[in-house]
């Protein structure tokens, strides 16, 4: 079995596969005040409910987009699982090829891991968006080469944002209302946040398609959110929950197999 971990900025997702089936996953939240026992426990529990044996795992693989907490990950991992993760950037490469461009920097491995698995799974051109906590749209060409993206606040992000600099607003759920005229503050930042940003995103989708150039492009989206957008709009034509986990556990066996 091989364990991956999609540490995001709210949440890390634990993915287990055996071969390319995804057998379970949990969350737990991503708190840098966790210690190593806390998260090996969490590990333990978890393996244990579902009748599984951390001795079955034979590599774990982590992409991370907060270092301050893989210290104390990997640490857990050391102590509970028994293996060393490979964390992608250090030790595997998502060859992921780019576009010629003047900056060094290189994509989030979240980001890297659904866009290779996006295009091993559906092809390429693609646009691909993973709503987490932060909204990323990726561009990518028929050959494969990431072109460019886009990067936002996620929706939870803008809302809580808006409670926290505001005296009067309350902090409401996500919900999607029917209108956008609202009468009720509540009904009216749904209106805003959740219509706004569906159709924020419905730009974002056909101007990248329109830089992009070619036809047939693939719009796939994971993430939160990617479930509601998706329905709410024709621009998607995927929806993915498991994208990271299997880009994560496909770069894992291409560097294996060379
Ligand atoms: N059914 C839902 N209704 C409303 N909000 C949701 C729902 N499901 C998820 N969300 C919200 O969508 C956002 C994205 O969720 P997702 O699980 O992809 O990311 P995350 O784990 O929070 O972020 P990250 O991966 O960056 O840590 C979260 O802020 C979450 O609160
Ligand atoms: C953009 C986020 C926050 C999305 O999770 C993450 O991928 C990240 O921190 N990336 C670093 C820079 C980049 O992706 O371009
Ligand atoms: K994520």
């Amino acid at each position: 079995m091989l364990l991956v971990i999609d540490v995001g900025n709210t949440n890390m997702v634990f993915g287990l596969f055996r071969g390319e089936r995804l057998e379970g996953s949990f969350r737990l939240k991503t708190d840098a005040n966790s210690t190593s026992d806390e998260l090996g426990l969490y590990l333990c529990e978890y393996f244990q409910r579902f009748g599984l044996r951390l001795d079955e795992v034979e590599d774990v693989v982590i992409g991370s987009v907060v270092p301050q907490i893989m210290y104390t990950l990997s640490s857990a991992v050391i102590k509970y699982v028994g293996k060393t993760p490979l964390i992608l950037d250090d030790d595997l490469d998502p060859r992921l090829p780019y576009v010629a461009c003047a900056s060094e920097e290189r994509l989030g491995p979240d980001r890297a891991a659904a866009d290779v698995a996006a295009m091993v799974k559906y092809g390429a051109p693609l646009v691909v968006l993973d709503f987490g906590t932060a909204t990323t749209l990726d561009a990518i060409s028929p050959e494969g080469v990431y072109l460019g993206g886009c990067i936002t606040a996620g929706v939870r992000v803008s809302i809580d944002g808006l409670f926290q600099k505001t005296a009067l607003l309350p902090r409401i759920e996500l919900v999607k209302p029917d209108t956008v005229l609202g009468t009720t503050a509540v009904g009216q930042i749904q209106a805003g946040a959740v219509l706004g940003y569906i159709g924020a995103m419905e730009y974002l989708i056909r101007r990248a398609k329109t830089e992009m150039g070619g036809k047939s492009i693939k719009v796939v989206a994971t993430g939160g959110l990617a479930r509601m957008v998706a329905d709410n709009t024709d621009l998607i034509d995927i929806v993915d929950p498991q994208l990271v986990l299997d880009g994560l556990r496909i770069i894992y066996e291409r560097e294996k197999k060379s």
